[in-house]
């Protein structure tokens, strides 16, 4: 069996494969509620046969949302919707997964196809954003967001456990703190974003506060057997990439400590002045040294999106779990046509048997 294909075990989650839909975010939602469009979209995508699907990024509080689309978990009417998507991943065979976040300076945004920009502030539909300093973005997010006072920050650690509580009320059975892509987290370990000067900012200790005493909060609540990941930008291309990995590397350290189980290596984006290496798989020499380093279980993404570049860097211990986005988006049942192409025995059967049955028996030459 290609390394790809076989199973993954993380305290008592069972993934029949190292294959995982990160999260996406749909801009479908209407404050905070999903629609009709996310279960399909979610159960679609896991009849696809990926192990793992982590639900797109969802505000832990309204202010938290980047667009108005954003789904949301800040007020218990929203579970109802979450537990008919996490129902639809776990009956197709997925283990269900949850990110929550807070979008910190990037918030209060159009969605990417209507600007991709601050909704301009004052205008109907802007919200008030917050970040650990009065410093903007910049580029296509130039509004300057207020600084979080110490209250700031205990309501919004307090919102990500309040958060966490629904999604066991929902059903999820993996969760994922967004601590990555230039959020309010990220902002918070950045020296980018957070020029504070009391114990939230400076040295690496202050700048880690915030990340390490919320993972302690929600390991409080999240239930022990279930696993607790954070997608965390380890590097931000920035030329400063050896520092910001070793700090990086040190706070993951402190995380598995608090009871993390596993890091989803991602890029920082708290710069729009990076320079970003695109290209496939890039990001698989930075995981293996978290991995290694850190000595926990990584995900990552960014490319690994051809069979093979999937199933190598699992095979050649760069990743644990292998995250393939848009290719889901472009085809949900990825997983079938990636076990074609590796020689997976049967390979139909990583869909459902009411597609798997007849895929196999069909045979475009010789209709039966
Ligand atoms: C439409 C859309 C929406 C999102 C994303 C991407 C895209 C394309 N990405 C990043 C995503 O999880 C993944 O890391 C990237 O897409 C890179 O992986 P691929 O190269 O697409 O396999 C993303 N990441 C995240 O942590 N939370 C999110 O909600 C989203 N939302
Ligand atoms: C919420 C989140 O983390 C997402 C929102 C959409 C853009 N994502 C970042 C991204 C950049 C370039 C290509 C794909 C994705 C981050």
């Amino acid at each position: 069996t290609p390394p790809l294909f076989e199973p993954f075990s993380l305290k008592s989650a069972r993934l029949r494969n190292r294959i995982a839909v990160p999260p996406m975010c749909q801009y479908s939602a209407v404050d905070g509620f999903l629609t009709d469009w996310h279960p399909a979209h979610y159960a679609g995508l896991a009849r696809g046969g990926a192990g793992l699907v982590i639900v797109e990024a969802t505000a832990v509080s309204p202010e938290g949302r980047i667009t108005p689309g954003c789904a949301g978990l800040w007020d218990d009417r929203h579970i109802a919707g979450m537990a008919a998507v996490a129902r639809g991943i776990r009956s197709a065979g997925a283990v269900p997964g949850l990110q929550i976040g807070h979008a910190g300076r990037k918030a209060s945004a159009n969605r990417p196809w209507e600007g991709d920009d601050h909704i301009p502030d004052g205008a109907l539909g802007a919200w008030e954003t917050i970040s650990p300093s009065a410093v903007a973005f910049g580029a296509n997010l130039p509004r300057v967001p207020r600084e979080m006072t110490l209250a700031d920050i205990a309501r919004v650690q307090a919102d990500f456990v309040a958060a966490a509580r629904r999604a066991v009320e929902a059903g999820f059975e993996w969760l994922e703190l967004h601590f990555a892509h230039g959020y309010l987290a990220q902002s918070f370990l950045s020296v980018h974003a957070n020029h504070r000067t009391d114990a939230y900012g400076g040295d690496l200790a202050g700048r880690s506060r915030f990340l390490i005493e919320t993972v302690r909060a929600v390991r409080a609540v999240w239930p022990e057997t279930f696993p607790l990941t954070a997608r965390l930008g380890v590097i931000e291309y920035d030329g400063r990439d050896e520092e910001t990995l070793a700090e990086a590397i040190t706070l993951t350290k402190s995380l598995k400590a608090e009871g993390l189980d596993m890091l989803n290596v991602s890029i920082g984006f708290s710069t729009p002045d990076a320079k970003i290496p695109w290209g496939p798989a890039f990001l698989g020499p930075v995981a293996e040294r978290v991995r290694r380093e850190a000595e926990l279980p990584v995900a990552s993404a960014w490319g690994f999106d051809t069979p093979e570049l999937a199933d190598d860097a699992v095979k050649n211990g760069q990743l644990d779990l292998a995250m393939v986005g848009r290719r889901h988006l472009a085809d949900p049942h990825w997983p079938y046509v990636a076990a074609q192409a590796l020689g997976v025995d049967r390979p139909a059967w990583v869909l459902p048997a009411p597609y798997a049955h007849w895929l196999e028996r069909y045979r475009p030459s010789a209709p039966k």
